[in-house]
């Protein structure tokens, strides 16, 4: 992959990839004293390994990265992506990846997630983020507020997953959070790993 370094245990799809017809590209980003806010929640520092994943042109990768962390920042859509790799090209710990989040594979050491990810992959990218293999500690998504409700009264779905994840309902985010506005409220889903990982 061009102009983004490749990590251990990281997979990259084309960075090339065009916006197909019938993907959604949906964007709504998030204002940034929401960004902000939920980036301190984390309470990330250096040393920490943190995914940005469907990282738009940095609304959180920003404030993600000035707390010291290492960031990698995945985006999939070419001007985003090109955007994001402008921005952040002097950057010492911030990496842009070209990646396709539909990718089941991250990174061989620990790391946290905080994202506002596209919200049509909720279901698929949590499964990916609790598989046994994964070494999240924790993760913070903002999602639909109906899925986090359903993710918080069940726990994180596949094989295993509510016996080494903790899902709870952590924050409601009002529409006005985003720009432009989506269709329904959002919140915050907290993963946390029932043991270290
Ligand atoms: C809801 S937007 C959030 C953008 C940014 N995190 C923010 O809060 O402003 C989701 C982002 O995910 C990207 N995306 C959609 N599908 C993707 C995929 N399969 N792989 C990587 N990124 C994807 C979109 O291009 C978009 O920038």
């Amino acid at each position: 992959m061009s102009g983004a370094r490749r990590r251990p245990g990281t997979a990259v799809r084309s960075a090339t990839t065009q916006p197909s017809p019938t993907r959604l590209w949906g964007w709504h980003r998030l204002r940034p004293e929401w960004a902000e806010q939920l980036v301190s929640a984390a309470g990330l520092g250096p040393g920490d390994l943190v995914l940005d994943l469907g990282a738009g042109d940095g609304a959180l990768t920003a404030p993600l990265a000035a707390t010291g962390a290492q960031v990698l920042a995945v985006e999939l859509h070419p001007q985003r992506l090109a955007r994001l790799r402008e921005r952040f090209a002097d950057h010492p710990r911030v990496h842009v990846l070209g990646l396709d989040l539909l990718d089941p594979r991250l990174p061989a050491r620990r790391f946290h997630v905080v994202a506002n990810p596209p919200w049509s992959l909720a279901k698929p990218l949590i499964r990916s983020l609790t598989d046994a293999r994964s070494r999240l500690i924790g993760a913070q998504l903002v999602l639909q507020r109906g899925l986090v409700a359903d993710f918080d009264r069940r726990g994180a779905a596949g094989p295993g997953a509510r016996a080494r994840f903790r899902a709870e309902y952590a924050a409601s985010v009002p529409r006005q959070a985003f720009r432009p506005s989506p269709p329904g409220p959002a919140a915050v889903l907290q993963l946390t790993a029932r043991r270290g990982r």
